[in-house]
């Protein structure tokens, strides 16, 4: 049973509290398939996300199986199936590759048979066996919204809630997805399946009905009573009769006939109401099945007279406790995979989307071969050599003096092209590396938010990105250094370190962007932050122009670029070329290990703002 005392939730808008949910009161018993209905924006969504522990009440307490959830902890994510109002998954995986994942993520399964069986059993009573080959980008309306079922049943949820998976279909499959949302109620007597609906013409297959109205319930019972008790002929006329009173009036009397019709319609927990009037109940009836009383239950025409109700006596008020989010323990069978289980299932699922990505796959080939080209045409004729000065003091001041000029201008030549080819990488690398990650976590939130309610750890989505990345980051870094290395003829300092600066240097902006990525609520915001981030690097690394000196230590600290850059350049220490360099440059170069020790922190920084993002619910 499902029970839900005196929920309230406001939030504050424009300085001002406002209510989405008042005093919700109702329980629906196991078994039972509800429907929620009323004008849009009246709080179906809000109430659904409460029930799930999405949202948070402000007072008022929630009941499952008699466990408070508030004292007690949420649901176990094998006992809730939530689908959310648009249905979601990745476009480019099959129907059957996308239950795979959902089995794999959320359930444990003894070997490759019971995984295989399940499969085969939520695609049958999802009616998805045929399209099972079928990319989700080209499924329809409806077959999207048995996918958004199928995912969520693989767990056998006790509680399904379902945010309008039968609204904008044609009538024969929205009646094809309520029969189906009906079975699952009677397959499994503790289940509790509720639906949220607009269409109030095609409530029959429900067991019973939630009006809500303005945040209030003002109606709870069987479809059949519905017209009944707002005194309508028909269902689908109760929208306009609401205009007519204020929604406190339509609650005040539903609190008024609440209990006649819960002890009617046995919707109480038992104990809890005296029943009137009670109905004959057929011992064999189907569980959460409710049946009519002979004698007519009250309607709100027995309310018409009394224009102002009586006030609703104030309830005894219970201090509210924090609904908290840890999970209930439930039994070995509903225990969620492991993280190394999800690890591999996230990296797995991730290659095979980016492999199918044709365009993703191209732009990555591009970057991978023509960025290092793009270095190299500045380098190709190799590195000038620098002029050695001669130790002995020409006689001749003229010869000197043009010894020195050529000594100079070596050191220019040589300085400005081997800075300016470290910088090229390192500025390439992290472009690259920037577009990899912008997108990464905030393209895929809405399937995160679903998975991660799923049971879904957040430290096991974040080690699958960073292996992804990983991989781009060490092609295209180690392709980048030693393609440039051989066809320039070689640059000074050691191959090795600066290997290593350029892998930490694009392994910092692709932490830093899947940091931007977990916390923008769009995949756009994410990019143009990510690119901002990419084009400061450029000016504010030091390379180009020399920083104020009192500018210097603020910008740097955040600047991959410059990090990588003149750790690079300290290599060269030992070689004619840092001098050469020190000539172009009155910029503090770095040495290469405390370089490589600020990227190391850009890391850590990242991908900790990343798992932050991550954990941190973007429901709306
Ligand atoms: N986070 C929020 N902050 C402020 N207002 C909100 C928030 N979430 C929802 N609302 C408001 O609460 C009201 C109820 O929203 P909700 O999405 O629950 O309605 P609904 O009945 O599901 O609507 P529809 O049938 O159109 O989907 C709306 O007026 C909405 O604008």
């Amino acid at each position: 049973m499902l029970e839900l005392h005196n929920i309230s939730l406001s939030v504050l808008r424009d300085g001002e509290n406002q209510s989405l949910l008042e005093n919700i009161h109702f329980s629906v018993p196991s078994g039972h398939l509800l429907a929620i209905v009323g004008p849009s924006g009246c709080g179906k969504t809000t109430l659904m996300k409460t029930i799930a522990g999405l949202k948070e009440e402000d007072t008022g307490e929630i009941l499952w199986q008699g466990r408070n959830l508030a004292e007690d902890g949420d649901l176990h994510p094998s006992e809730l199936g939530y689908v959310p109002q648009f249905s979601i998954a990745h476009e480019l995986l099959t129907i059957e590759e996308c239950v795979t994942s959902a089995i794999t993520l959320r359930t444990r399964q003894n070997d490759d048979e019971s995984a295989t069986a399940l499969l085969d059993q939520t695609l049958k009573s999802t009616g998805l066996t045929a399209l099972r080959d079928r990319q989700v980008k080209i499924l329809s309306g409806g077959q999207k919204r048995r996918l958004g079922l199928a995912l969520e049943i693989v767990t056998q949820p006790t509680l399904l809630l379902c945010d309008e998976v039968t609204s904008g279909l044609d009538p024969k499959s929205e009646r094809e997805i309520t029969q189906l949302l009906h079975d699952l109620a009677r397959a499994d007597r503790n289940r509790i399946v509720i639906n949220v609906t607009h269409n109030l013409g095609n409530l029959s297959l429900y067991d019973t009905v939630l009006v809500l109205h303005e945040g209030r319930v003002i109606y709870h019972g069987p479809p059949r009573a519905l017209a009944h008790y707002f005194s309508v002929e028909h269902a689908e006329d109760i929208y306009p009769k609401l205009a007519r009173r204020s929604a406190e009036r339509w609650a005040d009397s539903w609190d008024r006939h609440r209990d006649a019709y819960y002890a009617t319609y046995e919707l109480a927990p038992p104990g809890t109401l005296e029943p009137i009037d009670k109905p004959k109940i057929v011992s064999d009836r189907e569980p959460g099945k409710i049946s009519l009383p002979k004698a007519k239950a009250p309607s709100i025409e027995d309310d018409e007279d009394s224009q102002s109700p009586p006030p609703v006596e104030p309830q005894e008020t219970k201090p509210h406790h924090k609904r908290k989010h840890h999970r209930h323990e439930v039994d070995e069978a509903h225990e969620l995979p492991g993280f190394l289980t999800q690890t591999i299932e996230l990296l797995t699922r991730r290659w095979t989307i980016f492999w199918r990505d044709r365009s993703q796959l191209w732009l990555q080939l591009a970057m991978l071969l023509g960025f290092p080209l793009l270095v190299v045409i500045f380098g190709f004729e190799g590195i000038p050599q620098v002029r050695t000065l001669s130790q002995r003091a020409d006689a001749n001041f003229i010869v000197e003096a043009q010894e020195r000029s050529a000594h100079l201008q070596s050191q220019l030549n040589a300085g400005g092209l081997v800075s300016g080819l470290i910088l090229m990488q390192i500025v390439l690398v992290t472009l690259m590396a920037s577009n990899n990650a912008a997108r990464e976590i905030a393209s895929e939130r809405d399937i995160l938010e679903r998975e991660r309610l799923g049971g879904l750890s957040s430290s096991a989505y974040i080690t699958s990105k960073v292996l992804f990345l990983g991989g781009f980051v060490v092609a295209q870094t180690v392709w980048m250094g030693l393609f440039v290395e051989l066809l320039c003829h070689g640059i000074p300092g050691s191959l090795l370190i600066k290997l290593l600066l350029l892998l930490l240097s694009s392994a910092a902006m692709s932490a830093i962007c899947l940091g931007i990525s977990a916390l923008m609520r769009t995949p756009e915001k994410a990019t143009i932050l990510s690119i901002y981030l990419v084009g400061f690097q450029l000016p504010l690394s030091g390379a180009v122009l020399a920083l104020p000196k009192s500018i210097e230590p603020l910008a740097q600290p955040f600047i991959a670029a410059y990090w990588g850059w003149s750790g690079s350049l300290s290599t060269m220490k030992a070689t004619a070329f840092y001098d050469a360099v020190r000539q172009v440059t009155t910029t503090t170069l770095a040495p290469w290990n405390i370089a490589a020790f600020v990227l190391l922190l850009h890391i850590i920084i990242g991908l900790a703002l990343a798992y932050i993002g991550t954990k941190r619910t973007q429901w709306d």
